[in-house]
């Protein structure tokens, strides 16, 4: 990504922010052409280490001449960053990824409507995010394309045409890693007590979910199938999937997902006004 005059501005400098920056930086982005919005002055350290990049500690001049403005803030504080930031931006597109804040709420507090909403996701750290996004009718194809430029220097996007989407987005895939990662901790806990070394059983572990995703990416199958596929007849495997059906596993884990979609709605709720 080597645009001589695209200029990106992150108001907040936190994991989502460095995952973006990092993907960009990699592809080529001169860091010079990237300004940051961070109050945390150990974060401006890191993004400097990390990136080269200089973060300011509030919102300026610095600003104006980014044509991409990314919203990286929590949902809690993104009303009191973009009343700082309002009058610095007024030129640009805006990407939010905050979670739950609806597109109605952003468009109020910064007087435009040339916004496009996400949902990323941290794999974006290693260049295998997936990411959402969902386009405000006033953001031009020429938004949309600046928008898929960028995220995709840290992986995959697809777009949503509802913007209520993106609450199961936001509980699908953005909060999905940690799922992934509960997980692996339960396989690697038991693959401990069973006596593997621990750098084993995480190894195990990770290897198992990493190549049964792969797996699942190139079969044209359906996932029961893949599933059936290793479940002998009266095997471990079957052993294993009964406890996990007597103890009600899926639904509960369903109803976590219901239950991350309700908590997005929630904080557009709280603090979308
Ligand atoms: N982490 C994840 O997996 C994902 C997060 N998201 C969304 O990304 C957003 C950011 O999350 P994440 O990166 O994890 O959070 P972080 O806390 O890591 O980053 C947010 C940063 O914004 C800074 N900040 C606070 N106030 C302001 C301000 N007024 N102006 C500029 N910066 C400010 C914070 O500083 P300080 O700490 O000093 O307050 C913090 O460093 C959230 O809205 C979240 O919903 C979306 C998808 C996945
Ligand atoms: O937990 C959260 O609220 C954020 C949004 C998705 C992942 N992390």
């Amino acid at each position: 990504m080597n645009d001589t005059d695209a200029r990106i501005a992150f108001i907040g400098g936190g994991n989502m922010a460095s995952a973006i920056i990092g993907g960009l930086v990699r592809q080529g982005l001169p860091p010079a052409q990237v300004a940051v919005v961070e109050p945390f002055a150990e974060a401006r350290t890191r993004l400097k280490q990390q990136f080269g990049v200089d973060a300011q500690d509030q919102a300026g001049p610095a600003l104006a001449d980014a044509d991409l403005v990314v919203w990286a803030v929590k949902p809690q504080t993104f009303k009191e960053a973009a009343a700082q930031a309002r009058p610095h931006v007024q030129q640009a597109l805006h990407l939010s990824v905050a979670a739950g804040i609806r597109s109605d709420s952003i468009a109020r507090w910064l007087g435009t409507e040339r916004i496009v909403r996400s949902m990323p996701n941290t794999p974006a750290l290693v260049g295998k995010g997936m990411t959402a996004l969902y386009a405000r009718s006033a953001a031009t194809e020429a938004d949309r394309q600046r928008v898929e430029q960028v995220i995709a220097t840290t992986g995959e996007s697809l777009w949503v045409e509802q913007e209520k989407h993106l609450d199961a987005v936001t509980a699908l895939s953005g909060s999905g890693p940690a799922y992934v990662f509960y997980f692996l901790e339960a396989m690697t806990q038991a693959g401990a007590e069973m006596g593997l070394a621990p750098e084993q059983a995480r190894r195990l572990a990770i290897a198992t979910f990493a190549g049964a995703s792969e797996l699942a990416r190139a079969s044209p199958d359906p996932l029961h199938v893949l599933r059936e596929r290793v479940t002998s007849k009266g095997g471990t495997t079957y052993a294993a999937l009964t406890s996990l059906e007597s103890d009600s596993v899926k639904a509960a884990f369903i109803r976590a997902l219901h239950a991350a979609a309700r908590r997005a709605d929630e904080l557009g709720d709280e603090f979308g006004r």
